[in-house]
């Protein structure tokens, strides 16, 4: 009798399909018992199927409607993640409450957001929004919406009040924090959490790194280059604390309602023990992450092992093979 298998769906966007869906993934997952499949977005979901997983990363009401449909049709299907969690972190406002109302402390540390003001209005009046605010010079203006066009992704510094009310609107000014020029993207899988470092901005506020007006600055830290094999300062480089990650990350799955994440997390003045959460994204670059196929492929176990599923092997999880058999 042909072993069960268990079905994973998948509805990307073609740039995340190609970092995503590597060969080392689809064959450690088969050699599992999981097959990818990928969805045909020219045919009705609710036509497709039916599938153990929905993994996605899209955007659109009809999209949703089409996941809501889909899930009336077959409850027992398990979609990564709800749209409805997703959506909190479509706006950066929505993104950081939920690490706001944590107020972690503990022996380890603490955890923050840096105080930030959302302006959707006019940007004539963002210089007295700032000052009323009172809104400590420089900031990170950043826009409202996080939906992952590039223009959500345009990030400016405004070391003065001149030229703030140049800055686009809606968006959200938030205090630069100096962290030493190192962050620490915090990629969660289900329970398994992992930590990588990354070049970020230089300090500000000293020699040359005092800046005029508003400027804007490229994606610094989602580049493939890691910080983690340079020569850095070794206070800089420390981790955080494993616990307090653990405490975060369990919190906030739990909160966010969302298994697959990461966030961006720096150390005030690169040493001591408060952090401060600046960004989070939603089904990150998995891709860019050592050994991610063995974590995700982990975590599905861990879904067919708690839907009751017991997954026989698919073969070898060589990188030569060819694409899964049927089920
Ligand atoms: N408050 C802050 N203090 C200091 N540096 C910051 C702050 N906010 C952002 N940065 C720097 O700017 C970068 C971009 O900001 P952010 O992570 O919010 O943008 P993003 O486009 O959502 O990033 P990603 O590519 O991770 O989705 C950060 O990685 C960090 O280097
Ligand atoms: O493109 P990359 O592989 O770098 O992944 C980035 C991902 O883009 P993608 O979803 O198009 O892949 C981004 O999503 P959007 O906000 O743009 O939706 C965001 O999550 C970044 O934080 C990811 O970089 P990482 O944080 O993992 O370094
Ligand atoms: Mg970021
Ligand atoms: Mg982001």
């Amino acid at each position: 009798m042909p072993s069960p298998r268990f079905t994973v769906a998948y509805a990307l966007t073609p740039k995340k399909t190609r970092s995503f869906m590597q060969q080392k993934l689809e064959a450690q997952a088969r050699s599992r018992g999981i097959t990818f499949v990928a969805l045909d977005r020219n045919r009705a979901l609710i036509d497709q199927g039916p599938f153990d997983v929905i993994l996605h990363k899209l955007a659109g009401k009809e999209w949703r409607q089409e996941l809501e449909d889909y899930v009336q049709k077959f409850p027992d299907v398990i979609v990564l993640d709800p749209p409805g969690a997703i959506q909190q972190l479509r706006n950066r406002q929505s993104m950081l409450q939920d690490v706001a109302d944590l107020r972690l402390t503990d022996s380890d540390g603490q955890v923050r957001v840096p105080k930030q003001l959302v302006v959707v209005g006019d940007s004539s009046c963002i210089p007295s929004s700032v000052a009323e605010a009172g809104l400590k010079l420089p900031l990170v203006a950043k826009p409202l919406v996080a939906d992952g066009s590039a223009k959500s992704h345009a990030m400016s510094l405004a070391y003065d009040r001149f030229g703030l009310s140049s800055l686009d609107t809606p968006l959200v000014l938030q205090e630069f924090v100096n962290h030493g020029g190192v962050l620490f993207k915090v990629y969660v899988i289900g329970n398994a959490i992992k930590v990588v470092r990354r070049y970020s901005l230089p300090d500000l506020g000293e020699g040359d790194q005092v800046g005029f007006g508003v400027k804007s600055f490229p994606r610094v830290s989602s580049a493939a280059a890691t910080a983690e094999e340079a020569d850095l300062d070794p206070e800089v480089a420390e981790l955080p604390p494993q616990r307090l990650l653990d405490c975060l990350v369990a919190e906030l799955r739990t909160r966010l309602g969302l298994s697959l994440f990461n966030f961006d997390m720096i150390r005030e003045g690169g040493a001591g023990n408060c952090y401060y959460v600046i960004d989070i994204n939603y089904f990150p670059g998995y891709g860019k992450l050592p050994d991610y196929e063995l974590l995700i492929t982990d975590y599905l176990v861990e879904l067919a092992r708690r839907k009751g599923k017991k997954l026989g092997s698919g073969g070898p999880a060589l990188a030569f093979e060819e694409s899964p058999s049927a089920s």
